[in-house]
């Protein structure tokens, strides 16, 4: 690293504090702000503090909702924040998240009950694996830190992928270069596991050879090197409805099954009845597809991986309405009033920086509904209460945990013009 440019970091201190909240991200918030992970309202705690990080060194009064981690490396990991929180407390304060950050655009609505989405557990998950002189470390990304936290299993994950990680460890071991890290993305698709590995560097015919054997050997449907698929066994599909598409390798997916069915089950109810719908921010086509079942629609989507799977996925299912693809960028170039116009329903899905520019068109058109679905409360609420101010009327907001024990909060909700 350039010596004139390395950042210092600022000296620490040992204080002891007290946890007033748990912010967004689920780390406590001490006066200051102080940021701290692990600890939980109204507990006092030595704590390191350096800026406005701080790091407990030991905890002198414990919250009667501190509950054990089910995790053995729940501390360390960046992956789950607030295993240590009991269930209760937990919920609401998610719920919580999306009450304040509606209440901070002046958006007044009625938030329903934070809906428990775990299901089957997280079907997406992202390892590395780095050497360490002869040492392989393998798992995820340290909370605060880019620096890699080994794990034997993850508590959180669906089952195939859990039942993997001894092979996958051992995939990296073989993968592993000996400078720069090995990503593995792993997807439980309905069609088995897909695998799909990148690294800095050449793919070999010795990489190709040991994914293609590994795969085999442990049944998974697919693996791919650098995005190219290097073995297909059986088709890693997912089930929208009763279309059936193969997302591209490490592709988009909703974080669970059960919290996609919930969104799905929302959105299709709020649409249901129109005669033409738009899918803005479609991805492969969670819900353009299960709309396709009653009504032509229309899946707008900026990434043409998943956009050729949604395209493929609706070729390939009989009975559907027909579908239009468009390979769009939402962001540079949204949907124009005069566009929206031959639609009675719009869903949108965008990124966690919402789809402001897209909201103000759909605020000046005539569309009757828009189902606004959104990782991110604060940009949710925001495209609210754009829609809010053209003349929309938010129906009830539903936040959806599919990514139990995490900061991360899925939030949906219909607007009707009035
Ligand atoms: C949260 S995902 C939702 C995907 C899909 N609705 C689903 O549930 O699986 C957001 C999608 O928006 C796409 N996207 C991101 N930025 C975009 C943009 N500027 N224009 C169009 N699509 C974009 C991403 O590629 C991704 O597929």
């Amino acid at each position: 690293m350039n010596r004139r440019h390395a950042k210092k970091s600022p000296p620490a201190a040992e204080v002891e504090l007290e946890a007033e909240s748990v912010g967004a991200r689920g780390d406590a918030i001490a006066q200051g702000p102080v940021y701290v992970p692990g600890l939980l309202p109204g507990e006092r705690a030595i704590v390191e503090v350096r800026g406005e990080r701080g790091r407990v060194k030991e905890i002198l009064s414990e919250s009667p909702e501190r509950v054990r981690p089910f995790c053995p490396i729940h501390e360390r990991c960046g992956g789950c924040s607030l295993q240590h929180w009991a269930a209760d407390a937990y919920r609401t304060w998610k719920r919580e998240l999306v009450v304040t950050a509606l209440r901070r655009e002046g958006v007044s609505g009625h938030v329903a009950p934070l809906l428990h989405a775990h299901g089957q557990g997280r079907r997406r998950a992202t390892l590395h694996a780095k050497r360490s002189g002869s040492d392989l470390v393998f798992g995820y990304t340290m909370r605060a830190g880019h620096a890699i936290v080994d794990a034997k299993d993850c508590p959180v994950a669906h089952g195939l992928i859990r039942k993997s990680f001894p092979a996958l460890r051992n995939l990296a071991d073989r993968l592993t270069p000996d400078r720069g890290q090995l990503d593995i993305a792993v997807t439980a698709t309905d069609g088995g596991l897909d695998v799909s590995c990148a690294w800095p560097g050449e793919i070999t015919l010795d990489h190709r050879l040991t994914a293609a054997e590994l795969a085999a050997k442990e049944g998974w449907a697919r693996i791919s090197l650098k995005a190219e698929p290097a073995a297909e066994r059986t088709r890693p599909y997912v089930q929208f409805g009763r279309a059936r598409v193969v997302p591209p390798p490490g592709g988009f997916l909703q974080a669970t099954k059960a919290g996609e069915e919930a969104l799905a089950e929302r959105a299709m109810k709020a649409v249901r009845g129109a005669k033409r719908i738009a899918d803005l921010y479609a991805g492969c086509g969670a819900f353009a597809l299960r709309a396709a079942e009653f009504a032509p629609v229309l899946a707008v989507e900026g990434d043409p991986a998943p956009l050729a799977a949604l395209r493929h996925g609706a070729d390939h299912t009989q009975g559907l309405k027909p579908v239009e693809t468009r390979h769009r960028d939402l962001a540079l170039e949204p949907m124009s009033v005069k566009e929206l116009e031959p639609f009675d329903a719009v869903i949108m899905d965008p990124p966690r920086t919402g789809a402001k520019t897209q909201a103000e068109r759909l605020a000046d058109s005539r569309v009757p509904v828009v189902v606004s679905i959104s990782c991110n409360p604060a940009t949710f609420a925001r495209d609210a209460a754009i829609l809010i101010e053209g003349g929309y009327e938010m129906d009830t907001v539903t936040p959806v945990d599919q990514f139990a024990w995490t900061g991360h909060v899925e939030t949906i909700a219909a607007f009707r013009r009035r």
